[in-house]
């Protein structure tokens, strides 16, 4: 692995190994406050003051309660220091890039989707203009006479890395309903009971960024989008090189996107440090100054928990474990040459020993998810009574009927009593997975329900479908709305692990669900459960952000409908791109805070599998217990 020869790990070995370590006190002492007074000030500003970060446990530092929580407590809303979306991901949903949170309309998030879903955006060329060039400026509207179509890269191949689905699963919408969606005049019935904060355009120009306010547009630039906006105000030295290194890392690990907003802060926090404290007030030469400024600007980053990211990911499953050396070699390769293509487009000569961008990808980054608000539209439309959706007739409703004659499905469909479009498919689920809204029909067996189609409906269907065909809809993923990311969370960061953990990163699929169980002669039930202990029963259950998963057990099929609402969790705990830490049960003055890195419930020798990834094998009482 050393033969890797990258100059700047070469040149700088010293100052780089010093950044990799905890900050030795008597420096951090020179330069700023302690590790524990940097975390109580980091709390503090947090507004959750019942927690303590120490660095004397059995396994570095950890967060203590420094109060008493009960179960059900908030225990901390954790901001995050840097985070990133999926690349993949930015088909799904559009968000604010600064705090996450969902924007436009729920018509432009729906269209949106559906329209790049269709286009077959590649991600891998500079996804974020495509995914977000049809949006104009000011208005977030699309003129279908000017739309920039051209832009667009039609690559099927790409299209399955860069769509969380394809249309080769379902028939595209009708273009007319994607574009009204989009501009506004398809105003779906009750969507203004879910308003989401307008569209905000980067101050650099770019057709990338978006925010929800003018403070988060402004918050970004100064804190991380102003070197790497390719737009025309950007501060980056060289736009082209920066477009190659968005590339590469759109192509091969969207954890450099992280790296590179982490590396942009500490560039730009050092250069406001260096204008506050000009050299003739520095310590020692100028070069020491320099580097206690770099330190500085570094420190949040430093204060958290790092590993060599070549070193410490994860083995895939396809590779052998006697490829491993050279899989970690390849990487190192990747990572080295995507900090290559960075250092040209934003670098910093004073900040040279910043390998920074190495360094940011081997934090212990935490996923990061927002729940959709478009999740939440369709919840409330299933949920209402049937005499209203019957008296749902605005003229702007999208209508389908939907014929069947056994396995052929006829669709009709009309805006108001416009007619736009008739289809005729082999697969009946096209309906369902192309217009997850407003479906209306009429009368008797041959034709659909008088209903929304969403989880609930989704799942009444299934249960009349045999398991073959189950099995080749694999649109069941095609559902995810949710906003799927990477971020680094200072707090939540230096929570430790345990198997019988006392707190829990909240994220909604730990709700209350409905699932329907599908047996293989095709009956079934519904029942509703908490996450939790439907997981003790279906181990492998994996619920996908909250919308729609399979699972095949034993002689059965369980498909999960929609999670169902349970006021005390939807509070808006999931609402942007905040980590938020909720008691499981009491927890004393003094106690450690530990969560689960795992699903705690797998067997012990899958939990101890599972924790190699994170570099050590757990040793708690539940593991010493079970161990065999
Ligand atoms: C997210 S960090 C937690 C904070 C970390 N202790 C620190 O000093 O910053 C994860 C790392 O902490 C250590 N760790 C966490 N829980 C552990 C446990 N139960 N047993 C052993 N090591 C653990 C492992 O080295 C793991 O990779």
């Amino acid at each position: 692995m050393d033969a890797v020869f990258c100059p700047i790990d070469a040149h700088f070995a010293d100052e780089i190994s010093a950044l990799l370590q905890p900050p030795p006190s008597a420096q951090a002492q020179a330069i700023s406050l302690s590790l524990s007074e940097y975390f109580d000030q980091l709390i503090t500003n947090r507004g959750c003051t019942g927690l303590k970060v120490k660095q004397n446990g059995a396994h570095g530092k950890g967060v203590y309660a420094d109060v008493d929580f009960r179960e059900g407590d908030l225990v901390l809303k954790d901001q995050m220091l840097a985070g990133s979306q999926h690349s993949a991901n930015k088909i799904d949903c559009l968000v604010c890039s600064f705090c996450f949170r969902f924007i436009g309309t729920i018509e432009v998030q729906i269209g949106r989707k559906l329209y790049l879903q269709d286009l077959g955006v590649a991600v891998n060329n500079e996804c974020d203009r495509q995914t977000l060039a049809h949006i104009p400026k000011k208005t977030c509207q699309i003129n279908s006479s000017d739309s920039e179509d051209d832009s667009y890269v039609k690559d099927p191949t790409s299209m399955e890395e860069c769509a969380s689905t394809s249309s080769k699963y379902g028939t595209p919408l009708p273009k007319e309903i994607v574009e009204s969606l989009m501009n506004g005049e398809l105003v779906l019935p009750y969507s203004k009971q879910f308003p989401l904060p307008s569209v905000i355009s980067c101050l650099g120009g770019c057709r990338e960024a978006f925010y929800c306010s003018q403070l988060c547009a402004e918050a970004d630039w100064d804190l991380f989008h102003s070197l790497l906006c390719t737009g025309a105000r950007s501060k980056s030295s060289d736009k082209e090189a920066l477009l190659k290194f968005l590339q590469h890392a759109n192509e091969t690990n969207d954890i450099f996107l992280l790296a590179a907003k982490v590396v942009s802060f500490t560039i730009l926090k050092y250069r406001k440090l260096k204008a506050s404290y000009p050299e003739d007030q520095g310590k020692c030469t100028a070069d020491n100054h320099d580097l206690s400024l770099l330190l500085e600007a570094w420190k949040p980053v430093s204060m958290g928990y790092k590993k060599r990211w070549w070193e410490c990911i994860a083995l895939p499953d396809d590779v052998d474990t006697c490829d491993e050396a050279a899989f970690r070699m390849q990487i190192k390769e990747l990572a080295f040459a995507s900090l290559q293509l960075l250092k040209a487009a934003i670098f910093d000569k004073e900040c040279e020993p910043s390998s920074f961008h190495l360094d940011a990808a081997f934090l212990s980054n935490s996923d990061l998810v927002v729940a959709s608000p478009v999740e939440d539209y369709f919840l409330y439309i299933d949920d209402l009574p049937q005499s209203e959706k019957v008296s749902m007739q605005p003229q702007d409703i999208l209508t389908v009927f939907t014929i069947w004659t056994g396995s052929l499905q006829i669709s009709l469909w009309f805006l108001g009593r416009k007619k736009l479009k008739e289809l005729h498919a082999l697969f009946w689920m096209h309906s369902v997975m192309t217009i997850p809204f407003v479906v209306k029909s009429r009368g008797k067996r041959t034709m659909a329900h008088s209903q929304v189609v969403s989880g609930r409906c989704l799942a009444d269907k299934l249960a009349g479908c045999l398991k073959e065909d189950i099995r080749q809809f694999k649109f069941l993923e095609s559902l995810n709305l949710t906003l799927n990311g990477t971020a680094f969370f200072p707090l939540q960061s230096c929570m430790n692990h345990s198997c019988h953990p006392n707190a829990r990163a909240f994220k909604r699929e730990e709700s209350k669900f409905e699932a329907f169980l599908v047996y293989e002669n095709g009956s079934g039930g519904i029942f509703q459960q908490r996450g939790d202990e439907l997981r003790l029963k279906l181990h492998r259950w994996r619920v996908k952000g909250g919308i729609v998963a399979a699972l095949e057990g034993e002689g059965w099929w369980v498909i999960v409908s929609e999670m169902v609402a349970d006021g005390e969790w939807r509070s808006g705990l999931d609402r942007d791109g905040q980590a938020t830490i909720v008691a499981l049960r009491s927890i004393s003055k003094g106690e450690e805070v530990t969560i689960s890195y795992i699903d705690e419930d797998l067997a012990c020798e899958e939990r101890q599998a599972m924790l190699a990834d994170y570099g050590f094998r757990c040793r708690c009482q539940k593991c010493l217990e079970e161990e065999p």
